[in-house]
Order: C-alpha cells, then sequence, then structure tokens
C-alpha cells in the first residue's frame, strides 16, 4: 500500500490519525507535499524519513501547532484542528520536548504542566505525577532539579508529561534522543506496555532497527511525500529482495547479472576462489516512485546462470531489510547510530 492514493480501505472510525492531501509551505518552499496518512487505532506506527523530510511538520500539523497551509486532518475521529479542545486531552505528546523550569524538579515540573491542562482532576495530581514519573524510569529523580538532568532524564520527562492522564493516542517526536541503549530499550518497552493497553501510538524515529522492533505499521517519508504506507511487513517487503550467488565463477555471474540491468557486488574467497556475488533486486529510485518494480523473477536469473554454463553453487533469496526499503525509496542512506550512515 502506498500513500498519497486520494482515499484509504478502512472503515470509518478506524483510523486514530487521518490526513487527505496535507500540504505545508514556508514561503516557497513545500515543506509537506499532499500528504495521506492512515494511522489504524491500536496500532503502533513508525514514521520515518530522512533530516528534512517533513516529519516534524507534519507532527506539528497533525497537533494544531502549526497551521497546515491545505487539505484536511482528522484526530481520533474529530476533525482537526477544528476540534482541538476536545481532541487534545485525549493525545498525550513529545515534541521538541516541553519547556521545563531547571530550577524546579521534575516532579514540580510535571505539577506545574498538569495544573495547565485543565480536562483533568487535581486532586489525583499528586499520584498521577508520582505514577508517570515511575512509568518512564525516573520515580528516583522526582525531587532532583531539572537543571542537574542529563539530556535522556529530560527526554524521559517529556514521556511523563505525555502520560500524565490516559490517552488513546501518543505522538512521539523521535522519543528516543538522546537516550543510550539502555533508556532507547526502556522507551521501547514502555511503548510496548502502552500500546498492549490499547494506546495507539504514532511514533518517528531515525532509529530503523528500533522501529522494526516495535511496529506494526510504517510510513515513509522523502522530500514532503509519503512514498510507502503499510504494515511493516508489506513496507519492507514491498519489490525489494537481495539474492547471493555463490559461484566458482564469479566473472561469469557478473555479466549475466549486467544483462539484465542489475549492479552486483562480489567478494571472492581467495583460499577457494569461489565468488559470493550480491544484488538487490528492484532497487526504486527516489526521483522515479511511480516504477517500483523492475519485474525481475529470481526464477529467470537462475535460468540465465545456467544457460550462461555459470557453475551456481548456491542462490539465496535474502529477505529485504526495512533498512533495504527506506535507502531504496529515499535514496538516503540511515542513520542506524549516531556518526555511522548506511547506504
Ligand atoms: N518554521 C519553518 N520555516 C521555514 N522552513 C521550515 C520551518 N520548519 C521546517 N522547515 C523546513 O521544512 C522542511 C521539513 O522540516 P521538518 O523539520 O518537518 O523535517 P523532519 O523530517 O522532521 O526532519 P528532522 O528529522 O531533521 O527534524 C525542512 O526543509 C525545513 O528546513
Amino acid at each position: 500500500m502506498t500513500g498519497n492514493a486520494g482515499s484509504n480501505a478502512f472503515a470509518p472510525g478506524a483510523l486514530a490519525i487521518e490526513t487527505h492531501g496535507l500540504t505545508k509551505r514556508f514561503g516557497s518552499h513545500l515543506a509537506v507535499d499532499s500528504v495521506d496518512l492512515a494511522v489504524p487505532r491500536g496500532s503502533v506506527f513508525g514514521f520515518l524519513g530522512p533530516n528534512g523530510a517533513g516529519k516534524t511538520t507534519t507532527i506539528r500539523m497533525l497537533l494544531g501547532l502549526v497551521g497546515a497551509t491545505s487539505g484536511s486532518i482528522s484526530v481520533l475521529g474529530q476533525p482537526m484542528p477544528a476540534s482541538l479542545a476536545s481532541v487534545l486531552p485525549r493525545v498525550g505528546a513529545l515534541v521538541e520536548g516541553p519547556a521545563f523550569y531547571p530550577f524546579l524538579s521534575g516532579a514540580a515540573n510535571l505539577h506545574r504542566l498538569d495544573t495547565a491542562d485543565r480536562s483533568v482532576d487535581g486532586a489525583t495530581r499528586s499520584d498521577r505525577v508520582a505514577q508517570a514519573l515511575d512509568r518512564v524510569g525516573l520515580g528516583h529523580a522526582a525531587g532532583k532539579k531539572v537543571k542537574a538532568y542529563s539530556l535522556g532524564m529530560k527526554q524521559r520527562l517529556g514521556l511523563a508529561n505525555a502520560l500524565l492522564a490516559p490517552r488513546d493516542l501518543l505522538v512521539l517526536d523521535e522519543p528516543s534522543n538522546g537516550l543510550d541503549p539502555q533508556g532507547t530499550r526502556e522507551v521501547r518497552s514502555l511503548i510496548r506496555s502502552l500500546a498492549a493497553d490499547g494506546t495507539t501510538v504514532f511514533v518517528s524515529s531515525h532509529l530503523l532497527a528500533e522501529i522494526e522492533q516495535l511496529c506494526s505499521h510504517v510510513a515513509v517519508m522523502s522530500s514532503g511525500r509519503i512514498v510507502s504506507q503499510g504494515t511493516l511487513d508489506a513496507v519492507r517487503d514491498q519489490d525489494v529482495s537481495r539474492i547471493r550467488v555463490v559461484t566458482t565463477d564469479p566473472v561469469g555471474a557478473l555479466r549475466v547479472l549486467a544483462d539484465f540491468g542489475l549492479e552486483p557486488s562480489v567478494a571472492t574467497d581467495e583460499s577457494t576462489a569461489d565468488g559470493d556475488v550480491r544484488v538487490v533486486l528492484a532497487p526504486v529510485p527516489a526521483t522515479d516512485p511511480g516504477h517500483r518494480t523492475s519485474g525481475i523473477q529470481p526464477e529467470a536469473i537462475v535460468a540465465a546462470l545456467v544457460a550462461a554454463g555459470v557453475p551456481v553453487r548456491g542462490f539465496t533469496v535474502e529477505e529485504s531489510s526495512l533498512e533495504d526499503r527506506f535507502v531504496a525509496l529515499t535514496g538516503e542512506g540511515f542513520a542506524i547510530a549516531e556518526g555511522h550512515s548506511v547506504r
């Protein structure tokens, strides 16, 4: 399933977030271009895209933090921003971290933020603050001033703020920002437990592995447009597969694969002279999202190798990863971890 289709196949009420033709211009710059999002209720929905793709701008429009240039938004079945006042109390959000007072403790900051929310019960405030802090693993630091918090602790405090009341939808923009691997794992397990309670979670992340482990659905955004959207399996497996040929004649294999218009890479085992030839089938150029398949079937490659007299000792079609798919869709490498980019 791809985005920008103009309509979707979901029953009324089945979507927690739905946009049609959502567009945002900053002057002449088209930051978000006719986006149709369909976020099923109860899903953990990963929102992926390279830096500057337009994810944060989209999230800000969903939450009424910035107006759309055109298009429509529905959140929890209500039109936005018209229903902001009734919808927002049901939505917990972590976007660019809330402004905390550095000289107040974490708990005092949450008290202050909760006081500003007129939809909640003040009598339960202390309990809710303590529970939210416990849930993000900050119970021990509740009384500590926020200026002494690490970036990761501030990020957790932002999450705790989003959890001060029961929510039907959580919108989290890069929730693992600033967290160490242990913190990232904790946030992941927190999101899982929230989703198990029935909360829909819409989460943007630059950590592909995290999205792959966590999400039931994903959308990939590139240059302001949704280039793929659907269940994780559908997006991951769409059109891209990687094949591996083990042969004693890698040069012959390269020639056959090149005849298919493919660009294989080869690793030779010097001790045996065997070649390990790998190629990705059907990469999708970011500039040409309309042409998604090359139509090459793996069995046609096996037949051509055999016909050309290339001795095939091994032939494997490897499952494509979300990373393969992301690179193919956006034409960009993806920062898997800080300072490490893959192409
Ligand atoms: N207030 C603004 N004024 C002008 N341009 C903006 C503004 N906010 C965002 N943009 C531009 O819109 C585009 C999309 O930005 P956005 O922050 O939504 O991307 P993103 O996918 O969230 O990327 P990142 O992960 O880097 O935050 C970028 O080119 C950005 O420079």
